[in-house]
């Protein structure tokens, strides 16, 4: 099993992130990391700290020489804005501390759609700065390394991830667009809104345009597509070993994420029976399906095609056309705090979703096929696919038309 953390607050010193159970001989650079966190700043919408900020990555245990040891894995992220944030989130008891520059005024006006005014509830504070710092999606950056590190693990396995932005607002890739596949993320990356259909992805501009004039924020749909999985990660024995309950808890683990589809999810629901399974056919050797509309999961299990996963995140909630609240200091009506914002952050939020989708499966084949090293993992898993009877196999996906699903 694997387990990870992640610690650190947004305006803080640094992210920690630390993962367990991962074989030793993963090929792990800072290189490759710093690609996934470069990746997580691109985006038309982002908020200028996205230009300002840099992470500086370090690993501070588990990998020697480019490879991992199989002994848990610490990175840390440090936060070059720092040095002007010592003064509001140092860990010093006050009497000890002087401020130089003073701590900055209480925020009591508590925003609309953040952790803000439950958080000051719940954890007894007068002023929402001690939860917006942890509950800012500044912390998915540790999430994004840890992803990058089991990402590796995975192609060593032959399973590649790539993600793209269905939908910006209102604005949707047309239905029957084709799907991206793992060669297309350098394309993808250079697209403002990581969206594989050109024309859409100029419509998406626009729109994040017109919000960003209105003083406004948008959301939008990412998906998540994983290829080269085994049949048989997850089970359909116990509701927390379905590899979809894990797929939705994980992508709903992201800040702002409100929905989670599997395959062709809601639309589904909308399909008589006839219409809405992937019907299996004898091939040569093989067993075929002539769809994929189920996203690459039955019963809980990978069925061995094209996983494809989607996540729904609202707009942001940190409005320059600020909500009303209320400031807690005086009970008085008031504007929302508000400093800065992304206009739009859902190119960012799915390379988010294929960092928690990799994680997921990473411990998805560390349940089923185990192994200390890579290469005990990759003979299990090579033992385990020749050890499905001839009569069971299944060939490569036979998808029909894999965009159909494209709601
Ligand atoms: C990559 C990413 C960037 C985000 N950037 C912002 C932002 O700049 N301003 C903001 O108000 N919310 C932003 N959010 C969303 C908030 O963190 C989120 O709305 C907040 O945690 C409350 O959402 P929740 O109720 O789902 O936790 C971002 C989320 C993600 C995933
Ligand atoms: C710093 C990041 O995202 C931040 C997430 C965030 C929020 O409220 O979630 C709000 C913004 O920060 P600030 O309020 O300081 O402008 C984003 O910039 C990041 O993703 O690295």
């Amino acid at each position: 099993m694997l387990r990870w953390l992640t610690a650190g607050e947004s305006h803080g010193p640094e992210l920690i992130a630390v993962i367990e159970g991962l074989p030793s001989g993963i090929p792990v650079s800072l290189e490759n990391i710093r690609t996934d966190l470069a990746r997580r700043k691109l985006g038309y919408g982002r908020g200028a700290r996205m230009k300002f900020e840099q992470d500086e990555v370090s690993i501070s245990g588990g990998v020697v020489h480019g490879f991992t040891l199989g002994s848990p894995i610490a990175i840390r992220i440090g936060n070059t804005e720092w040095p002007k944030w010592v003064d509001v989130m140092s860990s010093e008891p006050i009497e000890n501390y002087v401020p130089s520059a003073g701590r900055g005024a209480p925020l009591t006006r508590p925003r609309p759609g953040h952790a803000d005014l439950v958080g000051m509830q719940k954890y007894g504070f007068d002023e929402a700065r001690p939860i917006l710092e942890r509950a800012s999606a500044r912390e998915t950056a540790a999430r994004v390394a840890l992803g990058a590190v089991v990402r590796n693990f995975l192609a060593e396995l032959g399973i590649t991830l790539v993600s793209h932005t269905l939908s910006i607002g209102p604005v949707r890739v047309p239905e029957g667009s084709a799907l991206p596949t793992p060669g297309d993320v350098d394309r993808l990356d250079a697209d403002p809104l990581r969206c594989f259909d050109p024309a859409t992805s100029n419509r998406m501009v626009a729109e994040v345009d017109e919000a960003q004039k209105d003083g406004d924020t948008l959301g939008g749909v990412v998906e998540v597509l994983a290829y080269g999985l085994p049949p048989g990660l997850g089970s359909h024995v116990h509701w927390d070993r379905r590899l979809d309950s894990q797929l939705a808890a994980a992508l709903m683990g992201i800040q702002a994420i409100k929905g989670v589809e599997v395959g062709d999810g809601f639309l589904t629901t909308t399909r008589r029976g006839s219409q809405a399974h992937d019907e299996l056919i004898a091939g040569d050797d093989v067993i075929s399906r002539l769809s994929d509309k189920a996203g690459g999961t039955e019963g809980g299990m990978s069925t061995g095609t094209v996983l494809r996963v989607r996540a729904g995140m609202k707009p942001i909630a940190t409005i320059p056309h600020a909500l009303r609240t209320v400031d807690v200091a005086t009970g008085d009506a008031a504007a929302a705090h508000h400093q800065r914002s992304d206009v739009c952050a859902v190119p960012a939020a799915g390379v988010v979703a294929e960092a928690m989708v990799a994680l997921v499966l990473a411990n998805a084949v560390q349940e089923k096929f185990g192994g200390d090293s890579v290469t005990e993992t990759k003979r299990n898993l090579d033992s385990y696919l020749a050890a499905i009877p001839a009569a069971l196999r299944t060939g490569s996906v036979s998808i029909d038309d894999p965009t159909d699903s494209l709601a």
